[in-house]
């Protein structure tokens, strides 16, 4: 009977979930298409960043000793002319960004001089280095650029093609197969008999698991039929890194899901301690035409059940499958709790939206935290963590997971 079933802890489920998942490939990929991809190599420069010394400002270029003097403009300097050796007594017309003149050792701003016939009139103690972008300072040469299991982000890339890379070493996208089991799920655009209803899942899974890095195959809709269930279960394995169900992991008549798995591969876990998903259930499901398994990851069928557990394991798995840190692991914070909450024999994971005022972070938990209640997710910034049996009081800090991406 699933009420002798006992409850995992989540901990022990992620810790079961991740055991032995080894992380996929590395291929070459061309740094125009790496956004949202993870690197598989450490990147080392070969470059100095910037690779001269140059200058912060629009302005002047001289010798510190030089201070308060007025001096001629002998050169005019812009960002990609080289410069010429100045000589002591004179200055260099100089632009943002340009190489600065062996000889000179700092930049006075423009608007901190004073335009005369026999010159520029420079302001007093200047000091060496004042506005001078020193050559490496951003990125020595020989240095470690970027490591394996960074996330490619917009920094990233921008600090890639300030080296001149035009191709990275990534990870393989995960391939996740999204099955839709229930004989009342329809795809939006199809005509809805009664007692059915659109399939929200899939869309929202598909987009969580494209932001978490991998490449979501074609949809699958499962009906309530042991065998169906069965060969579309062995079907995705064959080509899926990750089998990800909604739906049909409870107790139900029509919930043939962990049966099929067993069935085929292996139940790893069935049952675990949070609120919503406790159906989430976790397993393997090997290959019969290719050699490997595919990872079986059953998500609860409630909507909210579905984006928490995708959240809270999709996450990790692919962060293991990506071999990145970052992705693997939902950042904390703590929060003031602008409500009240009590959690029974599982952990609840609730949902709420964030306020970041002058007093700290305040957490709002939304009205309705029923896990077929999909609203309360649209503006859901975290999900504040209550503890097995613990409870939280208004005002009273709380754990929150922050649903950022890496
Ligand atoms: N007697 C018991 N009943 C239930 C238990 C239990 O312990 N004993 N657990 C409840 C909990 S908690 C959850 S969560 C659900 C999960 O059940 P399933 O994973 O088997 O999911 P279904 O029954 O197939 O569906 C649940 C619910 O979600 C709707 N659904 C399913 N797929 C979609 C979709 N793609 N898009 C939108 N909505 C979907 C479905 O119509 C159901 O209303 O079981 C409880 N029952
Ligand atoms: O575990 Mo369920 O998602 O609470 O309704």
């Amino acid at each position: 009977m699933a009420d002798s079933h006992p409850l995992q802890s989540v901990e022990a489920a992620l810790a079961a979930m991740l055991a032995d998942v080894a992380p996929l490939k590395a291929e070459r990929i061309e740094c125009d298409r790496a956004a949202g991809r993870v690197l598989a190599e450490t990147v080392t420069a070969t470059l100095d960043v910037p690779p001269f010394d140059n200058s912060a400002m629009d302005g002047y270029a001289l010798h510190h000793a030089d201070s308060s003097r007025t001096l001629p403009v002998t050169q005019r300097i812009t960002a990609g002319t080289p410069p010429a050796p100045l000589k002591r007594g004179e200055c260099a017309r100089i632009f943002t960004g340009g190489e600065m003149p062996s000889g000179a050792d700092c930049v006075v701003m423009q608007e901190a001089v004073t335009l005369t016939d026999s010159g520029i009139r420079l302001p007093a103690a200047i000091a060496a280095g004042n506005n001078v972008r020193r050559r490496g300072r951003d990125v020595a040469m020989g240095s470690p650029l970027l490591s394996a299991g960074q996330w490619l982000e917009a920094a990233a890339l921008g600090h890639l093609a300030g080296q001149g890379i035009t191709e990275v070493m990534v990870r393989r996208r995960p391939r996740v197969a999204l099955l839709s089991t229930g004989d009342e799920i329809v795809s939006p655009g199809q005509p809805l008999e009664p007692g059915q209803i659109y399939n929200s899942n899939r869309p929202m899974l598909a987009r969580l698991l494209t932001r978490f890095g991998a490449e979501v195959l074609p949809p699958v809709t499962v009906p309530d039929n042991a065998g169906e269930t069965r060969r579309l279960l062995g079907e995705a394995a064959e080509t899926a890194d990750v089998v990800v169900t909604t739906g049909g992991v409870s107790v139900g008549e029509a919930d043939h899901v962990k049966a099929a798995v067993g069935e085929l591969g292996q139940l790893d876990l069935w049952r675990i301690a949070m609120r919503p998903g406790k159906p989430l259930a976790l397993g393997r499901l090997p290959r019969v035409h290719q050699t490997g398994e595919a990872r079986f990851v059953g998500l609860p069928g409630n909507p909210v059940s579905t984006f928490v557990g995708g959240w809270l394991f999709l996450r990790p798995l692919l962060g293991a499958l990506l071999d990145c840190p970052k992705l693997a692991e939902l950042p904390a914070l703590t929060a003031r709790a602008a409500f009240a909450a009590e959690a029974g024999p599982r952990r609840h994971f609730m949902r709420v939206r964030l306020e970041f005022g002058s007093e700290g972070i305040m957490a709002h938990a939304f009205g309705d935290q029923n896990s077929a209640v999909l609203t309360s997710c649209i503006e859901a910034d975290a999900l504040a963590v209550i503890p097995e049996r613990g409870r939280v009081n208004e005002g009273e800090p709380v754990r929150c997971l922050w649903l950022q991406m890496p």
